[in-house]
Parts: C-alpha cells; sequence; structure tokens
C-alpha cells in the first residue's frame, strides 16, 4: 500500500499504545522529529496483549519478585523484529534486560503430546526425527506411502485452502496434521487447520508445489541450488533493505549484520524483568519527546480514512495528516463511516473471526509443576481426531516458564540473574483458542477445576497434597501475596477474550481488498497489530511499525 509523505509539521494518529503503535511512533519521531504524534489508548496503560503482571510474594525483607508473563513472554532470535528490539533496547540504555537461551540449552527443548505415547521430544535433528516417528506412532504405512507418493501427485490450485485440505491432498492422510501441525498452530494462532489458510499460514509449501509440482521436489530442488550458491553470503543480504535503512537513518551504529550473526546462536530472547520491559522503555522515551502525545482512556467513535478525521465519545473531532491503527476488525467495524463505499472493506473485515484464550500461570516455590525427564520450553497439544474426546480440556499447550528462565543468560555477560528461589517451578497452561468458537467458553471456575485437573494428569501433581491459590487477575488490584510455603501452589488466571485474529481460507484476498479499497479512496489509513500488520508475532509489529514510518518519513 503506498503511503503520502507527512508534510512539515505535520500530525500524525498512532491509534493503540502497544507494541505496534508504540514502534511506529518511536520509528517516527527519529525519523521526523518535526512530526506531531498523537498517540490514542483505550487503557490507562501501554502494552496492549504484552503484559508481565509483577506479583510480590512474602513481606518486609522477605519480599520477593514474581513475574507472570500474561502474553507474548519471548522473542526468535533470528528476524528483522528481533534485531530491531535488541538495538532499541541498546540505544535506551536497557542492554543489561536482555537475556538469550542457546540452542544447546535443555529450555530449547520442545515437547509434543502424543494421544498414546504422553509427552514426547520434537525432533531437532534427523535421526530424533526418526526416533519421534517411531515413539510418536506415526510412523505407519498411511504416512510411508503419502510420503513416498507425494512427489508424484498432481498439482493443485493455486488458489487458498485450508491446511487440511492441503496436507491431505500432497500426503493422502491427515495423520501430520491432526498429530503435529495443529499441534503447532494451536502455539502461535490458538487456531484450527481445519481452517487456518496454507497461502497465509505456510506460503512457502504452496509456493514449492506451486513452483515444483511437489512439496518434496521442491524441497530438494532447494537444497541443491543454496548448496551450489556456497556459504558466503553477502552481510547485506543477511538485512533487509528497511533494516538498511534504519541504520542509515535511525541508529548508524547498529552494525545490524553482526547483530544477525551473533542471534542466529540464540533462538529464544527474553528480558530479565518481563517482556513488557520493551513497551515500557519505549514508552518512557516517547513521553519525554516534546511532538509526542498519549492520550489513554481515549474513547473512539468515528474514524473517517480520507479526511483523516478521529471523533471522540465527548464529540470532538480531529484531524489528521495520517492514522494508523491496530484495532481488531471488530472495533474498526464500528467506526469506520456507515456509507457504502465501505461495505466491501466491513464484508472482508466481518470474514476474519477471532479467538479467545484462558491463560492460566501457576506458581509453586517447590520444583515439582515440570516432569523430570521433560524439562525444556513446554509441549503442544494436537487436535488428534478433532472431536471434543480426543481433548476433552480443550488444552492448547503448556510452557515451563521456570525452565526458560532458569537457562537464560545475559546476553552481554552470559551472567545467570538472581532467582526467585533456586527450586521454584512456574508454568503456563493456554486453553480454548478455536475450541472456544465451537464449544461455548466455560465459567472460571469450570476452567479452574479442568486446571487441577490437567496438573494432576500431566504433571503428576497430587492435587488433594496442595494448597491452591486462586487469583482472578483482571479483577485483583493488590499485587501482594503472603509468604508461600512448598505445599502451596499459586494459580494466576485471565480470560484473554478474542485477543488473536485467525488467519483463516481466503485471509490474503480480505486483506487485499481492505487495502485496496482504501487506496482507491486516497485514504489516510495503515494497519499496524495483528489484523492487517505483518503478522501475529512482536518481532512482527516491530518490523511493520518501521516499514510504514520509512514510507511516512
Ligand atoms: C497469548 C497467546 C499467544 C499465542 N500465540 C502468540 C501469542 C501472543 C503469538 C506467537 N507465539 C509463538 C509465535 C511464533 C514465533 C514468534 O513469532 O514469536 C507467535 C507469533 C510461539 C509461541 N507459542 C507459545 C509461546 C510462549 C511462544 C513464544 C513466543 C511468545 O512468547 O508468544 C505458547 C502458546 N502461544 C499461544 C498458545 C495457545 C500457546 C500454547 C502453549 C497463543
Amino acid at each position: 500500500m503506498s503511503l503520502a509523505s507527512i508534510p512539515s509539521n505535520g500530525k500524525v494518529a498512532v491509534i493503540g499504545a502497544g507494541v505496534s503503535g508504540l514502534s511506529l511512533a518511536y520509528f517516527l519521531s527519529k525519523l521526523r522529529p518535526d512530526v506531531n504524534i498523537e498517540i490514542f489508548e483505550k487503557e490507562s496503560r501501554v502494552g496492549g496483549w504484552i503484559k508481565s503482571e509483577n506479583l510480590q510474594i512474602g513481606s518486609g525483607s522477605q519480599t520477593q519478585k514474581l513475574i507472570f508473563e500474561k502474553g507474548p513472554r519471548t522473542l526468535r532470535g533470528v528476524s528483522p523484529g528481533t534485531l530491531l528490539i535488541v538495538d532499541i533496547l541498546k540505544q535506551l540504555n536497557k542492554a543489561a534486560e536482555i537475556e538469550v537461551i542457546t540452542k544447546t540449552s535443555p529450555a530449547n527443548k520442545k515437547y509434543i503430546l502424543s494421544e498414546s505415547r504422553g509427552i514426547l521430544q520434537v525432533p531437532d535433528s534427523i535421526g530424533s526425527f526418526f526416533k519421534f516417528l517411531f515413539n510418536s506412532g506415526l510412523f505407519n504405512s498411511q504416512l510411508v506411502f503419502g510420503i513416498l507418493k507425494e512427489p508424484f501427485r498432481k498439482k493443485g490450485p493455486a488458489g487458498d485452502e485450508s491446511i487440511d485440505s492441503f496436507f491431505l491432498r500432497r500426503f493422502g492422510t491427515g495423520v501430520l496434521t491432526n498429530n503435529v501441525v495443529s499441534a503447532v498452530m494451536h502455539g502461535i494462532v490458538a487456531g484450527d487447520t481445519a481452517h487456518l489458510s496454507i497461502n497465509t499460514m505456510f506460503p512457502k509449501l504452496k509456493q514449492l508445489e506451486q513452483e515444483h509440482g511437489s512439496i518434496i521436489r521442491g524441497m530438494v530442488a532447494r537444497a541443491w541450488a543454496s548448496r551450489k550458491k556456497a556459504q558466503e553470503v553477502l552481510a547485506d543480504e543477511n538485512v533487509p533493505k528497511a533494516l538498511q535503512l534504519y541504520e542509515k537513518y535511525i541508529s548508524p551504529e547498529a552494525h545490524l549484520d553482526k547483530m544477525s550473526i551473533s542471534l542466529k546462536k540464540y533462538p529464544m530472547i527474553r528480558l530479565n524483568d518481563g517482556l513488557e520491559g520493551f513497551p515500557a522503555s519505549v514508552y518512557e522515551y516517547l513521553a519525554q519527546q516534546k511532538k509526542v502525545n498519549f492520550n489513554f482512556n481515549s474513547d473512539i467513535v468515528a474514524l473517517d480514512p480520507e479526511k483523516g478525521s478521529i471523533t471522540f465519545k465527548n464529540s470532538s473531532t480531529a484531524v489528521f495528516d495520517h492514522i494508523n491503527t491496530s484495532t481488531s476488525a471488530n472495533v474498526l467495524t464500528k467506526i469506520l463511516p456507515k456509507t457504502s463505499a465501505y461495505d466491501e472493506v466491513k464484508r472482508s473485515l466481518a470474514s476474519i473471526p477471532y479467538v479467545s484464550v484462558f491463560l492460566v500461570n501457576i506458581y509453586t516455590p517447590s520444583g515439582k509443576l515440570i516432569p523430570k525427564n521433560n524439562h525444556g520450553f513446554g509441549f503442544l497439544v494436537p487436535k488428534l481426531s478433532g472431536n471434543i474426546d480426543s481433548n476433552p480440556d480443550l488444552l492448547l499447550g503448556v510452557i515451563f516458564d521456570s525452565d526458560v528462565e532458569k537457562n537464560s543468560v545475559q546476553m552481554s555477560t552470559f551472567a545467570t540473574s538472581p532467582h526467585i528461589n533456586e527450586g521454584y517451578s512456574k508454568i503456563t497452561l493456554m486453553m480454548g483458542g478455536h475450541y472456544y468458537n465451537d464449544f461455548s467458553i466455560p465459567s472460571n471456575s469450570r476452567n479452574l477445576k479442568i486446571v487441577k485437573g490437567l496438573l494432576s494428569k500431566y504433571l503428576d501433581i497430587d492435587i488433594d497434597n496442595y494448597n491452591f491459590i486462586l487469583r482472578d487477575e483482571a479483577t485483583l488490584d493488590d499485587k501482594k501475596i503472603g509468604l508461600l510455603t512448598e505445599n502451596d501452589i499459586l494459580i494466576s488466571y485471565n480470560l484473554h477474550e478474542k485477543c488473536i485474529p485467525q488467519y483463516t481460507v481466503g485471509y490474503n484476498e480480505a486483506k487485499e481488498t481492505t487495502l485496496g479499497v482504501l487506496e482507491k479512496l486516497n485514504s489516510k489509513l495503515s494497519f499496524g497489530g495483528t489484523l492487517f500488520g505483518a503478522g501475529i508475532g512482536v518481532p512482527d509489529a516491530v518490523s511493520n511499525g518501521l516499514e510504514i514510518a520509512l514510507k511516512l518519513k
């Protein structure tokens, strides 16, 4: 989408002070210090879905800090957005907060739940791949024939289809999607492979089929071509164009080429005081800029993309040279003009469903929560046969937060940070997602019963021996918790309603239609966030912010 550059001393509105809006404001304030930036946020805090809940355990001199991540918690090591985040934190003198996990760290072991064999390690080498196939019971004649026949199956149509339909077409069986791919999708968008789009979620697989007639033949051809291309890739090729411009105009000392090589060693990055440290640091910086203004608890009732105007609940209207929004499809539909020019956009927005996630953080001072033989990042749950009986608890996955924390080291010094105590364990359970769209959302008390059942079913916790302390985090202002003993289990829960958009079949068309209509109308609107931004991850939001700021420059 082409965007007009902002006139001298112009005005830009940023709707949403999540990581998307903050990043855009950060880059734009650096590129165009003359531009006035008004940030409108409906809550009284910044960060959006990134929320590191800071609790205090014990009292007086015995007080210890306990952080529960309520949303994203780690960043992929290798991605343009992560390079930007690391460099911004360095610029803001927060580099000491950055921690990394090495490839060989125990925390980098990932697991998947198998219907018959329990928690199994996800393969990280060719050898462990075959071990996994055998152990998981996936290695059956259906899959073997499916893989052998794949190179010879007819190429399908270029149009969009569901992930399930694509895999079934290519392999003649649903065994891979039911047992593996669905688990990965649960861990990324909490969505169902029966509806998620292959063109959006796995564009490279579809491309391999279209270009080479087969995924396997395409992979072999690509591997052969990249072998021939030799090892030494030019440093510039490691750094996308937008990042080269970032280095040129914003951070000349960033050395992103070197940083990109060094970050390849780390599959995961986190911040020692919680991921909210990133939006909080950017906010701290922006709040000091004369031309940047934050408007909290703002209530927007109308947005006109052609006029560049925003109307508020108190009937006041403000006009801007550009508006960037990270609002959800539902909110956007409500505030767009009521004229027929927006009918097609509204139909596209209505085609994008959202899912809710019941997120449960659990802490105990004893190390009992994580199974002895399964230390690592956590485990994901596949949809298996897809009916309610195969996953009656509607569990999507479990993250072993304390393993990640205990195995991370400070990026610059490789030192470990002090922990709340050595023996503690902390995990996060994620439940619901697409299942909540098919079945209704259980009450909190029903969900907590399910959580206790899950602790006993998968994590060998004898729930009768423990005292449970429950916190409905959204309703509690007091963040102080008394001293916890070895027999206490603290459970803090939140229902994140409609938190993740689903990139279902037709999503790319819905996005193109919307952007096309807005372009024809000469609109002054651009998108951040997960609706029509660059993707669902935190690094995607930051690189999208940079791309837009460069266009508005
Ligand atoms: C709050 C729930 C979220 C779920 N997925 C995301 C969020 C914010 C976004 C997301 N998670 C991952 C990716 C891919 C890698 C990346 O781009 O960073 C994305 C886009 C991987 C991932 N999945 C889980 C974790 C902890 C991570 C690492 C990144 C992060 O901290 O978010 C676990 C997990 N996430 C979700 C579920 C249901 C789940 C299950 C255990 C939904």
